[in-house]
Formats: C-alpha cells, structure tokens, sequence
C-alpha cells in the first residue's frame, strides 16, 4: 500500500506483471489478516466511510471525494468479511482490495473506483474494546434506521455519479445480502459479488469439470442448454441439488428452525440428518460444494466416503481465506488418492502425491466480478442480472484448455486473469447490445477492441530507466 502511495502506476504495473505472488496479498487470504487488524497498520485514508450519524446527509459526504467520474463503488457494511464474521469499518479492506482488482485485472481507471464502508456499529467485542479500532464504538444498527440509511446512499450514489455507476455489495450480512439485493436489482447497476460473483465462479467451474470428466467439446454448455429446452426443468435440476446449512439437511417439515428463504426451493421430501458427514453417506453426492466458512469441514471421514462413491469426485473449498477452506487442496488430494477434482477460494500451492503434481484452480468470484465491472462500465449497462454472471461463466470455463485440465486445474492460470476478464466483458457486452440494456452508443463494431481501448494502460516499462526492469520472482 505504501508503493500505491507513492507511486500508483507503478503498483498496478507489479501487481498485473506478478499476479500470483501480489494476489494473495491485495485480496484473500492476507486481506482478511489486514481487516483483523486494520487499526494497528492504518496509515492513510483510503476510500470514503459514511456512519449512521451520516444520515440525512451522504449526498454532501460522496461530495467531499474529490474524483467525479467515479464509476465502480464497492460497498460493504462489514458484517461478514469473508468467513471472518463482523469486523466493522475494519472491512474497509475488502472494497480497497476488490477495487485494486478491478484496476489490475480489469483496466478500470484508479480515479474511476471507490471504496466505501458503511459503518453501522459493530458486534464484534474485541474490535469494540481495541483503543485502536477505526470506526462506531457501538452495536449495530438494523431495521427501519438502516434501511433508510442504505437507501439514502443508494439515491446519494445516483445524484452525485450517475446512474450508470456500478454498486458492488461486498461481504454483507447472509439476510442484509439477500434483500438488499432483491430489492435494488431491478432499479440500480448492482450486483452481489458473494452470492452472484461467487455462484458463477462455481458454475464455470463446474462447466469445466464436464468437459474433463465426459471428454465433451469446449463449447458445450451444460447450464445452458438445460435453460428453457424442456431438457430439465428447473424442479428437476433443484431435486439433484441437496443443501446443508447449520442445522443439517435441507428437508420439508424440518423439526428443528424450518427452513427459511430461498432454501425452500431445495428442502427435499427426506428424513432430517444432522450431520455433514451422514449427510454425504446418504445422498452419496458426485459433487461437494462448501461456501460456509467452517474451517475443515470436509474431514478425511468425507473426502474419503467421495472417493468411494464417485471415481472423479469434485471438491469446491470455497470459503475465505485460507483458515475457513473446507479442506486443505493437500487433504483433498491425499483422502482421495488423487483423483479429486479440487478448486478453492483461497490460493494453494501444487500437491505432489505418488509421483503427480495437481495444480489446485482458485474458484474465487475474481475470476468474474472484474470482467462483469468492465463490461458494465464500457458499455453502461443499465442493470445487471443473473443471465450476465451466466454468460461470464461460460466465457470462463470456456478459457479453460486442455493442459490447464491436464494438470488438474478448472480454472484458466491467475497469470491469463485480465485476458479472462477482456472475454468475459466482450461477451457480455455483445448480448447487452442485443438486449438493448445499455447506454453508450452507436454500438461499437469490434466490441473486443472497443473494451481494450478503454482500460488502463500499465504498460510504460520501455519509458522507464533500467532500474524500474522487473526482476524475476
Ligand atoms: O474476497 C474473496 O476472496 C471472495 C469473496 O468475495 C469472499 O470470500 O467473500
Ligand atoms: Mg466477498
């Protein structure tokens, strides 16, 4: 951060030459580390926070920003940063590290991103008793008075930046997240990364694993070609899904809490069962997703029963940072014997075991949200819905070639991740178009050319001295 400080070109240059070694200290796992103690290392400002006590007057806090052709705001309220619960203004760190994302893998212009916390209070009893904690030094606030709070900033946003300016919610509470964004979807240029971002890194995943597992050509698209075709009818595709959330399974008439939200579209006609282990020794599930942010929850017991039921059983560790994995890709590759098909949300190192090297695939909603921002903010798409993250994952799993399934990854290599994500906004982008859910015109012919031309360049390497050449890390 102190190199972003001096000198910002210069950083977007390191971090987009050497992807894989600054990732994981930009975004997750070290991110998270930074957020627990963002006090202590807080050196300068960096973004805008807006508190409760703001109410009634955030149009005049967005005013103060300097910058006015801001177009990608990434916004948290704290409650959940990644799987480390409630850190309160702490989780400033997140928007920070998503919008130096969006710069590095996406081109999106410094002075065109801004990082915003909303802070509400905290729960958080070790952040409320730190002498160094940075934000409200009470519990948070809900109901009425946040909502108006929300819905303040969302119209302060609009006011003072335009409609066009892209909201990304980030790391907010499970049921914050949920309405916030049934309620703002339809109106706004807004996504949820963590429910939508996420959802499409699985799905192109996913996408990927069945081109390996079946031997299918690249361009089929198994999501897709479900959708409308009458070949599986959306109940149909919800009866293969099986959810387990605090409580145990999913299941209709559930004694203990019932089941609330959208989880009734997928509680199923079975006995309750508690336990995550019983669980998979009954459905006997060809694929194990974890978003759940329990450390470790897929044992050996788990991986192991997998492997005896499928040969290629699939393994999504998804949750951040690396202490809240699921599974570790070395636990997942030794209980399986190898024949795991393994991705994670936090970065691991290759595993060797019996001889083969297997490169883990980082199933991190980064491989999406930036080429999704990108698209929206070339194009000035209107509203953003759950058919572009669809399009972003097959764009994705697309990229994904033979050597890289070779080596056991499903994901295309961190180093190609701006190249996925100029495809990814090219894809969206033409069937924006089309939809007529944009705002530049004339529609633009070569849409990859038109997105190229608008990011940020950080290629001035031939006008630096020598001293500036890039070593080899
Ligand atoms: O930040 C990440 O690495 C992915 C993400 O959105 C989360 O875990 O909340
Ligand atoms: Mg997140």
């Amino acid at each position: 951060m102190g190199l972003l400080d001096r000198n910002e070109k210069l950083f977007y240059s390191v971090v987009r030459k050497y992807v894989e070694q600054i990732m994981p200290l930009v975004y997750t796992p070290v991110v998270g580390l930074a957020c627990q103690n963002f006090g202590l290392i807080y050196r300068r400002p960096r973004g805008i926070f807006i508190t409760i006590h703001d109410k009634g007057h955030v149009y005049e806090v967005l005013k103060n920003w300097p910058e006015t052709d801001v177009r990608v705001i990434v916004v948290t309220d704290g409650e959940r940063i990644l799987g480390l619960g409630d850190q309160g203004a702490c989780g400033m760190g997140i928007p920070i590290g998503k919008l130096s994302l969006y710069t590095a893998l996406a081109g999106i212009k410094p002075h065109q991103c801004l990082p915003i916390t909303i802070d509400v209070g905290t729960n958080n009893e070790s952040h409320l008793k730190d002498p160094l904690y940075i934000g409200l030094r009470q519990n948070r606030v809900r109901g009425q008075e946040y909502d108006d709070l929300i819905e303040e900033f969302m119209t302060a946003v609009v006011q003072r930046f335009g409609q066009n300016t892209l909201i990304q919610f980030e790391d907010f509470g499970n049921s914050n997240a949920f309405r916030l964004l049934e309620k703002y979807r339809n109106g706004y240029c807004t996504f949820n990364d963590d429910i939508q971002g996420t959802a499409s890194v699985a799905v192109a995943g996913l996408l990927a694993t069945l081109r390996r597992r079946r031997g299918e050509p690249r361009h089929r698209s198994a999501v897709r070609d479900g959708h409308g075709s009458g070949g599986h009818p959306q109940e149909e595709a919800r009866k293969k899904i099986w959810m387990v959330d605090s409580r145990g399974l999913i299941v209709k008439d559930r004694p203990e809490g019932g089941v609330s939200g959208d989880k009734v579209h997928y509680a199923h006609e079975h006995e309750p069962i508690k336990a995550l282990a019983d669980v998979v020794k009954t459905v006997k599930p060809s694929i194990l997703i974890g978003a759940a942010a329990i450390g470790g929850a897929f044992t050996t017991e788990i991986l192991q029963e997998m492997a005896k039921n499928n040969k290629r059983p699939i393994i999504f560790a998804l949750s951040n940072p690396t202490s809240k994995a699921e599974c570790t890709a070395e636990q997942a590759y030794t209980a399986t014997n190898g024949t795991a098909i393994f991705a994670s949300g936090s970065p691991f190192d290759p595993v060797t075991i019996n001889g083969k090297t297997f490169h883990p695939g980082q199933g991190n909603n980064s491989y999406i949200f930036p080429g999704v921002g990108l698209a929206a903010v070339c194009a000035g798409i209107r509203t953003i819905g759950e058919d572009h993250f669809l399009i972003a994952a097959e764009a994705l799993a697309n990229l994904v070639n033979e050597e890289d399934l070779q080596k056991g990854s499903i994901y295309p290599p961190l180093s190609t991740i701006t190249e996925c994500s100029v495809k990814i906004a090219t894809k969206i982008i033409s069937y924006s178009y089309k939809k007529g859910n944009v705002s530049v015109y004339p529609e633009p012919k070569d849409k990859e050319e038109f997105v190229r031309a608008q990011m940020y360049n950080t290629n001035y390497q031939s006008a630096l001295p020598s001293i500036y050449s890039f070593p080899k890390l």
